[in-house]
């Protein structure tokens, strides 16, 4: 029901509609995102123009543009090296973005510390890289390089939120399965408390058990906390199951961007060649 209020659109044009005032209509790309419920207020992430090349001058990233709003969960499709990880790490900075490209709450995220742009925005990888340690330990990390000593009821609070068991944190790391690890992961990065939320395949490594106990985080996250969740998938169902808008990316473009009720009626052509074979 959640997803069916829409209050809002964010109307993005990518730069080609800018620079030719959008009346080639073949090469129009009006990228609306659905504000779909009462909880989003603002733009949380705004990509404006987004380029990237590589070393060897190839075009990775070609003028992305949109707008994610606080408290969205947009899940991020498209084939194989279509550049959906290089959009999110350029979120978290992983990658530097050119100044004037990405900006957090409306502020260019090139002009604050990496340090306090990778708190606000918490990143999760497909495998999960746990230090040798016990599970508590892994989690106290974060806050620990800001001076800050987790509290015990802090970190079973962390591992509650991450759908581990509180009394998980005096746990050596060693032994866990894929499927814990990654939610031991999922709560180190909740433990510096952000406010977005970066997952880049989380759950391609999992079982469908450990799939869903990261689904269900997610979503809690996002209905309890407000977290805003930015996703790449190789999943339909996973963005069925998630995304409140799906963001369709091929060749370095943002070709559409759609509610995952409205997938089946995608009309560019690479996109319903992409979603007739990923169905
Ligand atoms: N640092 C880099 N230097 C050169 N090329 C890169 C770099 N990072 C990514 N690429 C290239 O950019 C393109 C997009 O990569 P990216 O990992 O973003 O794609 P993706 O859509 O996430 O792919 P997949 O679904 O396979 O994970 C690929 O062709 C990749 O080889």
């Amino acid at each position: 029901m959640r997803r069916e209020n829409e209050l809002a659109e964010w109307v993005v044009r990518s730069e080609v509609d800018i620079e030719t005032g959008g009346e080639d209509e073949s090469r129009e790309h009006l990228l609306s995102i659905p504000a779909t419920e009462e909880k989003v207020t603002h733009a949380k992430i705004s990509i404006q123009g987004l380029d990237r090349f590589s070393d060897e001058g190839v075009r990775i990233l070609m003028s992305v543009s949109l707008q994610i709003g606080a408290g969205q969960i947009v899940g991020i499709i498209g084939p194989s090296g279509s550049g959906k990880s290089t959009i999110l790490r350029a979120i978290n900075r992983l990658w530097e973005p050119p100044s004037g490209t990405i900006f957090v709450d409306g502020e260019d995220i090139t002009k604050q510390s990496v340090v306090s742009v990778r708190r606000r925005c918490g990143m999760l990888f497909q495998t999960p890289t746990l230090f040798d340690g016990t599970v508590a330990e892994n989690i106290r990390y974060g806050p620990s390089l800001a001076g800050e000593k987790l509290t015990d009821k802090r970190v079973e609070e962390l591992l509650k939120a991450a759908d581990l068991d509180p009394t998980f944190g005096s746990k050596s790391v060693i032994g866990l399965s894929v499927g814990q690890a990654q939610r031991v992961a999922l709560a180190r990065t909740l433990a510096n408390e952000p406010e977005i939320l970066l997952l880049d395949e989380p759950t391609s490594a999992l079982d469908p058990v450990s799939t869903k106990h990261i689904e269900e985080s997610v979503l809690d996250l996002n209905r309890n906390r407000g977290l805003t969740v930015v996703f790449v998938s190789h999943s339909l169902e996973q963005v069925r199951r998630l995304a409140d808008v799906v963001c369709l990316v091929a060749n370095g473009e943002v070709l559409e961007v759609l509610k995952p009720s409205d997938l089946a009626n995608a009309t560019h052509p690479v996109v319903r060649e992409y979603m007739a074979a990923a169905s």
